[in-house]
């Protein structure tokens, strides 16, 4: 094992301590990225064209270019971050293709947009990461140390205890967000870190501020690889980079030093480039930008592509790449790779924390702030609780009146109490579709793994669901004077409630948007009401619609009621029909209709769980 990684730093003038990883180098050659155009589907964009050169550890590497001159998406790629469209060529990480799990684990990704949750304090969303990434080992005041120094470092002490809120509710400033969000890929030490627009919405003094520190983590013994995409850095910032890669159109146009080489190779390389004037009030980030602008403006992308191709410096980037041995960076050359680093990249397990800590990370951060949200609550609780109050008010003393006139009451009480936890499904489609850009990017950060966050979001619902039900039953039951077992009259309710969620939940990982999961969602419980029993006989349904009524949850929650309510009562219909015959519902065991419940429930939650596992509707 090499000692130099598993060694822990020490060094005073570090700003992250103490990292006990270092950069890895690495290398991309011949990179191709085509992707269907979303707007004309027969139409294939080249995103990238043959992209070719390394990314340094101990190094910031600026990727620079117009705008969708492919910078993202080729740090996407390089990620594994692409969900769409394919690639071709090789990425290596230290001699080795990266698996995703290496990816999630030991790479940091600051994304251009924040994903934040938007009810957690800075301090509490960097703690929140820091648990679900930091292995258990590590003590919490190891991990409370770590982020008061990324918030210190990060100039995000006078918000640390502010909510980080949204559009609708102010919460942090924008700069104070991007900065939370570069704080979150750099709690857990990556080993190389990829930035998309760092600075973008932050005043000069603040970029600088935050580039400086990202600069300092490529310093002394923490060596961390970092590509960071830049629009139009300052000065100070510009000069903090080492290494430039500029991109036209998907080609690369520059890969080499950055600073006064890149402005040299401008200069002399290309024809039509204007002298850049070295006097003080001239930036030569604004210049290289105007020239590249520009270029692609006036379709000289691959005139510039081609010039590059042909240089010299092309040549001597290729036999640096192809010379060097590449792994682990080690006293300013790189090194083989190490026995820990080969260990890294063959890593299995794709977080570092286990399942039922990542459980309790959740529920404690995300969902224990819920509990306290009106806006949470309210929708889950006080519709039903006033249905109920009504259901109460309603049928207040009849429950155990069995007056051939006073059945259908009861039958029709019992299918609303059915049917009615059913249609709450709709409360919790929102929770999953609209924190979906969040959950993709706390899942390529390898925080948790699809089953825990989907455990973690119906662990949270059904604590609701149980005590709304368990007071929403009694409510209804005992004033009514309901007959059976009240036992059943709660658990038939729960049950529903919980194949609500897990449908609700299931609809919405399959849906492209909110509307789509709001339209299809009632037009599929409402298909169900037909198919209960109640309002048409199962034994009158066309034979050909009959299939329709057992796959459907409410009736074996109705019938289970039913059979509470009414088995052993002889209760005689209209008709002089005992109502249980009437309905075919004679021969059945309630707890046999509530074992098919948790079935369906058992099932959707699985369903849920492949949808959210392979259904991919952003198209990145
Ligand atoms: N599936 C797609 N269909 C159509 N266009 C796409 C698709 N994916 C990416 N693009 C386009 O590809 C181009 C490159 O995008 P990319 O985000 O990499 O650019 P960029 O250089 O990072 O831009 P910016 O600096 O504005 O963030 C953009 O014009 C983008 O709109």
């Amino acid at each position: 094992m090499d000692p130099e990684e598993t060694k822990s730093f020490s060094n005073p003038s570090s700003p992250l301590k103490p990292y006990k990883r270092k950069g890895m180098k690495v290398t991309f050659k011949d990179l191709s990225y085509d992707v269907q155009n979303t707007a004309n589907k027969k139409e294939t964009l080249h995103l990238l064209q043959s992209v070719t050169g390394f990314i340094a550890p101990g190094e910031m590497t600026a990727l620079m270019g117009p705008s969708g001159s492919g910078k993202t998406t080729l740090l996407d790629v390089l990620a594994g971050r692409k969900t769409a469209g394919s690639t071709t060529g090789n990425i290596a990480f230290a001699g080795q293709a990266p698996t995703i799990t290496f990816l999630r684990r030991y790479t940091g990704y600051a994304e251009q947009f924040d994903t934040l949750v938007d009810n957690l304090t800075v301090r509490e969303m960097l703690m929140y990461t820091a648990e679900l990434k930091l292995p258990t080992s590590q003590s919490m005041d190891e991990k409370r140390e770590r982020v008061t120094h990324i918030i210190e470092l990060l100039a995000l002490l006078p918000c640390q205890n502010r909510r980080i809120g949204n559009a609708m509710q102010r919460g942090i400033s924008g700069g104070q967000a991007k900065r939370t969000n570069i704080g979150i890929a750099l709690v857990t030490s990556p080993r190389i870190l990829f930035l998309d627009e760092p600075t973008s919405g932050l005043d000069s003094f603040t970029s600088n501020e935050v580039m400086d520190v990202i600069k300092t983590l490529t310093k002394t013994q923490d060596s961390m690889t970092i590509c960071a995409t830049i629009h139009s850095p300052t000065a100070h910032a510009f000069a903090l980079f080492g290494k430039m890669i500029i991109l036209l159109q998907g080609r690369m146009v520059y890969f080499g030093d950055a600073g006064d080489r890149t402005i040299d190779y401008f200069e002399k390389e290309l024809a039509d480039v204007p002298q850049f004037e070295k006097n003080a009030g001239n930036n030569a980030a604004e210049w290289i930008v105007n020239i590249t602008t520009k270029a692609d403006r006036d379709g000289k992308s691959k005139a510039f592509a081609d010039t590059y191709a042909a240089s010299v410096l092309k040549s001597k980037n290729d036999e640096e790449q192809d010379g060097l041995a590449i792994g682990a960076f080690k006293g300013g050359k790189c090194a083989r790779a190490s026995m820990a680093t080969l260990k890294e990249l063959s890593v299995t397990e794709g977080t570092v924390t286990p399942a039922w800590w990542a459980i309790k990370t959740l529920l404690k951060y995300r969902m224990g702030r819920d509990f306290c949200d009106a806006k949470f609550i309210g929708p889950r609780v006080f519709d039903k609780f006033t249905v109920c109050i009504l259901m109460m008010t309603l049928y207040w003393g009849i429950g155990n009146d069995y007056k051939p006139t006073n059945l259908i009451n009861i039958s029709a009480l019992l299918y609303m109490w059915a049917i009615l936890p059913g249609f709450a499904a709709l409360t919790y489609v929102p929770s999953l579709v609209l924190e979906r850009p969040l959950f993709i990017r706390e899942r390529s950060d390898g925080l948790y793994k699809v089953i825990t966050y989907l455990t973690a979001k119906l662990l949270e619902e059904l604590t609701v669901a149980l005590i709304g039900s368990l007071i929403f039953s009694c409510v209804v039951f005992f004033p009514s004077k309901f007959q059976g077992q009240w036992l059943l009259f709660w658990l038939a309710y729960w049950c529903t409630m919980s194949i609500g969620i897990v449908l609700g939940y299931f609809i919405a990982a399959m849906s492209p948007n909110l509307d789509v999961a709001n339209a299809s969602l009632p037009a599929y419980v409402g298909s169900l009401l037909f198919f209960v029993g109640c309002l048409l006989r199962v034994k009158d349904m066309p034979g050909y619609w009959r299939w329709y009524s057992y796959l459907n949850f409410l009736r074996y929650g109705w019938g289970a009621l039913m059979v509470n309510q009414f088995e052993g009562k002889n209760a005689i219909f209209l008709g002089g029909e005992e109502i249980l015959h009437y309905y075919s519902l004679d021969n059945f065991n309630k707890w046999a209709f509530l074992a098919c419940e948790f079935a369906f429930f058992v099932g959707l939650f699985l369903a849920s769980w492949a949808a959210l596992t392979f259904r991919r509707h952003s198209s990145r």
